[in-house]
This record gives structure tokens, C-alpha cells and sequence, in this order.
């Protein structure tokens, strides 16, 4: 289950069909509910509306479902009076679906056919839900006959509160609502009287699939949109001229010096880096994914080097960079400089495009929120198919990050003409809103599933040649703009050997690194298991001997040192912001990350547990004093967007006074935050959604990185942490990791439950224009 997510209830819905109306206005509509009429034709024991509603209603209490999944349900059968309750029963395991990250829910056949002991225990997992739910799972379903699977599929074709989607939505075109259809959506509220569910009968794509409707128009719109910029690489007719792919190759094989050359040169693999950036020149998209360190940011580097080189004006590129997160933006921003700086130092003495020029004209890393103009208080951007972002190339990084709502506007307000380059690592932790957008778009990376016409353009424009066991004849059009880097050039040692141990599922492997890497005088890694809360606090206050450098272990002591050295008002604004600065870097070289919000093991009850160790152990000599809702020294993140201050969920600043000589009091202070060398503050009185970031949890980690991160396991296992959560919290890591399970065995459990969102995207995207 998401952390990120509360089971009950959210705060706003947005605006849009029934099941995005506000809370209030679905459960007006459930009290006003009309007796639904008996089911007409259904089979005789199908159990009664009131039964489904109430066993719905047990499961709200219970925790399992939110109150917004049973007032689905409620508003669905209200307006369906003829719907048999199942697709009550069917909406509210589908919102609540969505509410875990899943865009759709798959009908899989394990669902529908079978006893109802297995079918309740196929929910069950389906769901997320802990074992205590299967026997009303069970006897639920056992009051429908074991053929109530195709009855419920011809209960899905036939509600007026369901559009039937089939082979139109491949190329997504949504089929507009039959006469006959549209009057059975008469009585609906919502966009425009359509129906809030969308059913996609099963067919070549598989089992069949059932959306809220909002994510239905989103997934459509972003494969269309994907398939369009696919569809745009200048392969096959209107390729590259010959001359425009020599001066492609002439600089890629500058960018990218040839290391000296193996025993046999043809069984080499490819040099990755250098095809990404051919296929990305070549195209309107290019996704290049890989594991920490294997060099995206240096590969979108040369790839911007080498589209200045060779645009008709390249003094009129105009360039961004995006990351869903302020600080992924600020890390993406300062590693292209860097990037692009020792580019320029390696072509030292060579006839090279004018890189400062380059670097000058790209200007700061935005969130995707700013770079599309948030608005308060709304869903909509300023940017959007009417306002597009005047844009040549766009790179976002983190790609893993962006939920399907948000990919949808940004393919929106991107011109078709503009270069899209996604970058991010597929095995990452998914986002925290529905979707799983580059798992989808990656599901080939692996196998590559370059075609013909592909290999015929790497041998041009990069000189290499791509083996056959990269190549697939039918591989689908957007594999054809997809690379994997495979070499890590930071993460080689027993972090990144134990990120890779975790990330193929092989606890075992994992278990001998763990060990192997605690071992020794400054040891990377450490395990503590089974443990108690206290094990975190005390990590968090000296770290553990050895983490860092000699007498370095990686705490938060540092960082609770340096506040009690504020420099006296005297020094000036200067030394006051250099002070800043370095309690900011300081805090951030440490972090703790779990896998829950709630509970002692949960971000809120590990924040307190810490604050007081913090205030116990260093307040005395320090003077340390984490009291009261503001307090000097307070790290706190950002948990929703608020485009009029700048400041965006997950954003960490400190809360310090506002200036050198501004006091203490809290009406004083400041929340500080650093991207790249850049500080700015924000009053904290003006900051009403924050939450403090002693520890926090994995999902939010995303995008940073810490000298030293401790990952927590809290007890349940595999039911509150998966193998990509594992990975992504290893994957935190730079200098050294702590893991903390609660229990013995909790690794185990975690690693084999890979997550799996359910999506129609990667099916919508196996496609071949050419086919
Ligand atoms: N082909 C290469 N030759 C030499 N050094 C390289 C090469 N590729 C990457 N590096 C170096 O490896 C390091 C990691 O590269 P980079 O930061 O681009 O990786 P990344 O995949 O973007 O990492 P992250 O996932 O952390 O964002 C950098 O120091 C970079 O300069």
C-alpha cells in the first residue's frame, strides 16, 4: 500500500466526473439514494444493494476501503437503479484501487471464475488487503453463483453508468457516445451527462480493464500524444539526409571518445550513451532510463551539446529543464553544468559549439508544476494546448516521479514540434499519485527491440553496431526511442552491488553483500535486525562509527552542532547566509526514510522519537530546543504545492531566524531552502502545509540523495514495503547505508513483492505505426 495515500478519504478532490466530485456532494447523493429496484434479469443470487452497501460500509470502518470508494458505489447504484449491486461492489474496489496508484482495475480471470473461497483470496491480493478481509471477501462473493464472472462483465457492457471503450481506443480516439447510450447516461451527472466508468472488454490487449473516467481520457491522451512524437523520428522516408547524419556522427564521436578497443571490437556492447543521443537527436521523444550513476545527466548534456551543433540557428534554441520535485530540479540543473563544463574542458583545443553559450541560455531547473504555471487552488496550468511552452527541448528528470495526470499536461503543453527527453531510473518507486508512467514507457528497455531501420541509423550516425540480441523486428515504435544505460560509474561497490541484488528480487544475494559490506574499518553498509524505534533514534544522533569518513558516522549531531555556531549579528548578512548554507548542507547529509506514515515505525511517531533524543542528548551543550509547533533548527518539507509562495510538495528547507540579527522568536522565522547554491526563505507563518523531516518517507526521498541514509522496515513485511521501495531507499544512498528492519525476515518478504500498477498504458504503446 502507498504511504503516501491515506485509506480514508483525501482532502480535495478535483473537479470533473462523479467520482472526482467533492466528498460532500457524493455522500449528498448517497442519503438521498431511492431504494435501488431489484436487479431484472440478473441470476436470483445476487446479493441485495443493501447488502453490498452495508458490507462496503464495514469495510470503510474497518480501514480497507475510504469513504470516497463507498460513496462511489452509493452514487453510482442511485443513478442506476436497474445496475445489479455488483457494480457498486466493482466501482468501489476500482476507486480504491486508484487510491493505492493503479489507474485501472484488470479483470483478470482469477477474479471472476473459480470458488468464491478463491476468488475472494485473488480480491484479496488484487486489493492489498491483509488476510482478515478474505472471509467476507468470501462470503460476499459466495452469494453470487460461480458464473457471476460473465455476469458481471455483461453488467459492466449494459449500466448506463459505464461507456463500452474497444479497438478505437488504440489509437486513441475515445468512441463518441451512440444516441441509444447517450440516452441511458440521461439521469448522470458529471462531464457533461457521460458515464464516470469506462470498460475496456478483453481482446488482444489482454483481460479486460475498468476506469474511473478521468483516467481513462488521461491514458488515451498521453498514448496518443507518446505515439505522435514516436511516429515524428526522422527515420524511413524523410530521414536524415546523408550529410546531417555525418555531422551527427562527427560530433557524437567527439562527445563520446572511443575507449581503446577489447579482443574482438563486434562482440562489444554498444556504447549506450552515445545511441541515446542519436535517437533522441532523431526523434521528438527519447527516454533514456538506468540505475543511479550511470550517466543520464551526462549523456542529456552531450545530447544538448550536439543539438546546438547541429540547429539551423543555435542561438535561437531555447531550452528547459524540469523534475517533478524542487530539489531533483536543482540536483538536474547543477549536474548538466557540471556536465556540460567538463565537456567543454575535454574538447580543449578542438573547433566545438559554444557551450557557455548553451549553459548561459538554459537558465534555472524548474518543477513541472512552475515550468507549467500551477495555479492556486486548480488542476489546470497556464500552459496548455492554447498556451503551449515556448520551447525547442525539454528534459525532465525523475521521470519515475510523474503520474499520469501530470504527464498528460505536460504532453499537452509541449509543441508537437519541441524534443521531449525523459530521464529516469524504471525501477524506482512509481508515483505517489496513479499512474506508473515510466515503468510503462520502459517495459522494453531491457531487451532494446531495436528494429532494422534503428541499427541502420545507429551504424550512421554513431558508427557502432548494434548486436542481434538488441534487435526485434516487431519491437513497438517508442522502443525504437528508448535506451537502458546498463554501466554504473558511481555506484559500483557494495551499495550499488546490494541495489542490484534487491532490484532482481534475490534476497539471498542481498543477505551476503549486507554482510560483506559491514565488514572493516569504514564499512558502507550495516544492518540492524531485528531492532527497536530507539535503534533509529540513536543512528540519528551519531550515526554509526565509520559511516563517512574517519569519526564521521553520519548523523545529526553535526548539523544540531552547527546551530548553536549562528554567527553574532555583527558579521553581517554574508556570514549569515554562509551559516545558513552550511546547517543546510550539514542536516543534508543525513536522512532517515521508512516505509509508513502512520504508528511508531511511521514518519510522524519516528519525527517525535527523534526531536527528543536530538533535545535530550545535544540540547544541554547546545541548546537544541525542539519545542512548540516553530522552533529554531525545525527541518521541515513542503506537503502541498503553493505556487504564490514558490514552494512545492517535497520541498525541505530549516527553519532559522529570518537574518542575522532578526532573534528568535517565532514570528522571526524563517524556512530556508538551497537549490544548488541558490538559498531563499519563506516566512513560517505563511507555511500551512509542512510536516517535519527528520524522517520521512521513501516516496518523498525520491530525487535526493544523502552521504548517509538509513532505510526503516517497519513490522508487516511485504504488506507495507516492495521491492522497488527497498531499491529506491538503497538507492539514496552515496557514502554509506543503514538498513533497520523491525523484524528478521522483513527483507525477504519485501523483495518478493514486486509492485505492479495496473495500467493500460504500456499496451496502448506496444504498437508499431509501420505494422
Ligand atoms: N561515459 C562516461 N565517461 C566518464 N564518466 C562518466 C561517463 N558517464 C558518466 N560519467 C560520470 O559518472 C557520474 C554519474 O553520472 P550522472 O550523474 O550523469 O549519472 P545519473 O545516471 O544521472 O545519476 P543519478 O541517477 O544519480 O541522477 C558523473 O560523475 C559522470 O561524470
Amino acid at each position: 500500500m502507498n504511504p503516501e495515500r491515506p485509506v480514508r478519504g483525501r482532502s480535495r478532490p478535483p473537479a470533473g466526473d462523479p467520482h472526482t466530485l467533492p466528498l460532500f456532494a457524493l455522500q449528498d447523493e448517497a442519503a438521498s439514494l431511492p431504494t435501488p429496484a431489484p436487479a431484472g434479469d440478473g441470476p436470483p443470487a445476487e446479493p441485495a444493494p443493501a447488502t453490498v452497501l452495508q458490507t462496503l460500509a464495514d469495510w470503510v470502518a474497518a480501514g480497507w476501503l475510504r469513504p470516497l470508494d463507498l460513496a462511489l458505489a452509493r452514487f453510482l447504484l442511485a443513478h442506476d437503479p436497474q445496475a445489479p449491486p455488483a457494480l457498486g461492489l466493482l466501482a468501489a474496489w476500482l476507486s480504491c484501487l486508484e487510491g493505492q496508484g493503479h489507474t485501472c482495475l484488470v479483470l483478470e480471470p482469477a477474479l471472476l471464475e473459480g470458488s468464491a473461497a478463491s476468488r475472494a483470496e485473488a480480491w484479496g491480493a488484487q486489493l492489498g488487503w491483509p488476510a482478515a478481509a478474505r472471509p467476507g471477501l468470501g462470503a460476499l462473493l459466495a452469494q453470487a453463483p460461480q458464473a457471476e464472472g460473465a455476469h458481471w462483465l455483461r453488467t459492466l457492457a449494459r449500466s448506463r453508468c459505464v461507456a463500452v471503450e474497444g479497438a478505437g481506443a488504440q489509437k486513441g480516439t475515445e468512441r463518441p457516445e451512440a444516441p441509444e447510450a447517450s440516452a441511458r447516461t440521461g439521469g448522470l451527472a458529471g462531464a457533461g451527462g457521460t458515464p464516470p466508468l469506462v470498460w475496456v472488454p478483453p481482446g488482444p490487449q489482454g483481460p479486460g480493464r475498468l476506469y474511473l473516467r478521468r483516467y481513462w481520457q488521461h491514458e488515451q491522451a498521453v498514448a496518443a500524444a507518446l505515439q505522435a512524437r514516436c511516429a515524428a523520428a526522422d527515420a524511413g522516408p524523410g530521414a536524415p539526409s546523408a550529410p546531417a547524419l555525418a555531422r551527427v556522427r562527427h560530433w557524437l564521436d567527439r562527445f563520446f571518445p572511443a575507449p581503446p578497443a577489447g579482443p574482438d571490437p563486434a562482440d562489444a556492447e554498444p556504447d549506450w550513451q552515445k545511441l541515446a543521443c542519436a535517437v533522441a537527436w532523431r526523434g521528438r521523444l527519447g527516454v533514456i532510463t538506468g540505475g543511479p550513476g550511470t550517466g543520464k545527466t551526462y549523456t542529456a548534456a552531450r545530447l544538448l551539446a550536439l543539438l546546438l551543433a547541429t540547429a539551423p540557428d543555435p542561438s535561437r534554441l531555447r531550452v528547459a529543464l524540469a523534475a517533478p520535485t524542487g530539489k531533483a530540479a536543482a540536483r538536474l540543473k547543477q549536474a548538466i553544468d557540471t556536465a556540460l563544463a567538463e565537456l567543454e574542458r575535454q574538447m580543449e583545443g578542438e573547433q566545438a559549439p559554444d557551450l557557455r553559450l548553451l549553459t548561459a541560455r538554459i537558465g534555472p531547473a524548474r518543477t513541472l508544476h512552475a515550468l507549467l504555471g500551477a495555479r492556486p487552488d486548480s488542476r489546470q496550468f497556464r500552459h496548455d494546448a492554447l498556451h503551449p511552452l515556448p520551447l525547442d527541448v525539454l528534459i525532465v528528470d525523475e521521470a519515475s516521479m510523474i503520474h499520469l495526470e501530470m504527464m498528460s499536461a505536460l504532453l499537452v503543453a509541449l509543441p508537437p514540434q519541441a524534443r521531449l527527453i525523459l530521464l529516469g531510473d524504471r525501477d524506482q518507486l512509481a508515483s505517489v499519485e496513479a499512474g506508473a508512467v515510466m515503468g510503462d514507457l520502459c517495459r522494453d528497455a531491457a531487451q532494446g527491440r531495436y528494429r532494422q531501420e534503428t541499427a541502420a541509423f545507429a551504424a550512421a550516425a554513431t558508427g557502432q553496431r548494434l548486436p542481434p540480441v538488441w534487435g526485434d523486428e516487431a519491437g513497438p515504435d517508442l522502443a525504437q526511442q528508448t535506451v537502458m544505460l546498463r554501466r554504473s560509474r558511481r555506484f559500483e561497490g557494495a551499495i550499488g552491488q546490494l541495489a542490484l541484488a534487491v532490484n532482481a528480487g534475490e534476497a539471498t544475494r542481498a543477505r551476503a553483500v549486507l554482510r560483506q559490506g559491514s565488514a572493516g574499518p569504514q564499512p558502507p553498509l550495516a544492518l540492524r535486525e531485528p531492532a527497536m524505534p530507539a535503534a533509529v533514534a540513536a543512528l540519528a544522533l551519531h550515526g554509526r562509527p565509520g559511516a563517512l569518513e574517519p569519526g564521521g558516522g553520519g548523523g545529526y549531531r553535526p548539523y544540531v552542532d552547527l546551530l548553536g555556531q549562528m554567527p553574532a549579528g555583527a558579521a553581517g548578512l554574508s556570514a549569515y547566509e554562509a551559516w545558513v548554507k552550511s546547517v543546510l548542507r550539514a542536516f543534508d547529509r543525513f536522512r532517515v526514510l521508512t516505509a509508513v506514515r502512520e504508528g511508531e515505525w511511521g514518519v510522524a511517531g519516528l519525527n517525535r522519537l527523534i526531536a527528543q533524543h536530538l533535545a535530550s542528548a545535544l540540547g544541554p551543550t547546545t541548546g537544541f530546543r525542539p519545542e512548540g509547533g516553530w522552533y529554531v533548527g525545525r527541518p521541515v518539507m513542503v506537503t502541498r504545492n503553493d505556487a504564490a509562495l514558490g514552494v512545492f510538495n517535497g520541498d525541505i528547507g530549516l527553519t532559522l531566524p529570518a537574518g542575522p540579527a532578526a532573534g528568535q522568536g517565532a514570528h522571526r522565522l524563517k524556512v530556508w531552502l538551497l537549490e544548488g547554491e541558490q538559498l531563499r526563505s519563506v516566512a513560517a507563518s505563511r507555511l500551512a502545509h509542512v510536516e517535519t523531516a527528520y524522517a520521512m518517507t521513501v516516496h518523498k526521498s525520491q530525487g535526493s540523495e544523502f552521504a548517509h541514509t538509513v532505510l526503516v522496515l517497519p513490522p508487516g513485511g511485504g504488506a507495507v514495503a516492495g521491492r522497488e521501495l527497498v531499491y529506491t531507499g538503497i538507492t539514496r544512498a552515496r557514502t554509506a547505508f543503514t538498513l533497520v528492519a523491525a523484524q528478521a525476515g522483513t527483507l525477504e518478504e519485501a523483495l518478493a513483492r514486486p509492485t505492479r500498477r495496473a495500467s493500460g498504458l504500456a499496451a496502448a504503446l506496444a504498437f508499431k505505426a509501420s505494422a
